[in-house]
């Protein structure tokens, strides 16, 4: 088999004091499309911030691309579309200036030849040509998950990391980001998507790694969505918080749907 696109092993990470993920181990194989699952709080979060070196690791061992973390040849083949954008995001960048900022990483200070197109390119992949030069902070939240997603297209990456695109998107929006993995899948590439609900995704994920307070206790073929709430295991796709701490509290849960 090829070697993996993300191999990382017993990763722990701790943050404000709290252990948020305990001896995680996740290969992840070129081409696979796997949706990392779990409550809200389960760390799913953490886990992909920690692979892109974003969160530091406390123990363990991260390779992107058979590389370490912190490599730049990496990094470089990633695209990253966190959950909403960052704070300091009322800044009147257009959204075309956003999508650009995509082509700046590592040392490359300098926009690459072409950047305008590929930009505009990326817009209208996921919709937005004619918001280019709109302020991004005046968008809808959906659209501005768009140019995030524009954001990581433009770097036309081999993995592609996506923290819950389809949250508060509507059905249309979703399905252009569905289309728009499949391209790449298609391309080669290797998608990562956390997600709350497989929804329109369903088609395309043929792995899920599920997670339950920081640690993995699922990793293969996706739960049927009429299991999801089958069985004691409950380890589901919805968004509700993760119960309680691991070793606290009883073994046994019971959930009341009305
Ligand atoms: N910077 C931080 N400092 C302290 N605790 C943090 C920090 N970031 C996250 N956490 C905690 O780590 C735990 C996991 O958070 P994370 O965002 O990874 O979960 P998640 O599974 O992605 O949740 P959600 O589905 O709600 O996005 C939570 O209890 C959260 O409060």
């Amino acid at each position: 088999m090829s070697s993996p696109v993300i191999d990382a092993r017993g990763v722990d990470v701790t943050l404000g004091g709290h252990p948020i993920l305990r001896g995680v181990d996740l290969r992840v194989h070129p081409g696979e499309v796997v949706a990392l699952l779990g409550a809200n709080g389960s760390g799913k979060s953490t886990l992909v911030r920690a692979l892109l070196g974003i969160v530091p690791v406390s123990a363990g061992d991260v390779r992107l691309f058979g590389a370490p973390l912190g490599s730049r040849g990496a990094h470089d083949r990633v695209g990253y579309v966190p959950q909403r954008l960052p704070a300091g995001a009322g800044v009147p960048a257009s959204a075309l200036e956003v999508v650009l900022a995509g082509l700046l990483h590592g040392r490359r200070l300098r926009l690459p030849r072409g950047a305008h197109a590929r930009a505009l390119a990326a817009l209208d992949e996921v919709g937005l040509a004619d918001r280019a030069r709109r302020p991004v902070h005046e968008l809808s939240g959906g659209q501005q998950q768009r140019v995030l997603i524009a954001r990581a297209l433009v770097r036309d990456p081999d993995l592609l990391v996506l923290d819950e695109p389809t949250s508060g998107i509507d059905l249309p929006t979703q399905q252009t980001f569905v289309d728009t993995v499949e391209r790449l899948r298609t391309g080669g590439a290797t998608v990562v998507v956390i997600l709350h609900e497989l929804g329109a995704f369903a088609p395309l994920i043929g792995r899920a790694v599920v997670l339950r307070h920081g640690r993995v206790v699922h990793d293969g073929a996706p739960p049927r969505p009429r299991d999801e709430h089958a069985g004691a295991h409950h380890d589901h796709l919805h968004a509700h918080p993760d119960p309680e701490p691991p070793g606290t509290g009883p073994s046994l849960s019971v959930e009341v749907t009305p």
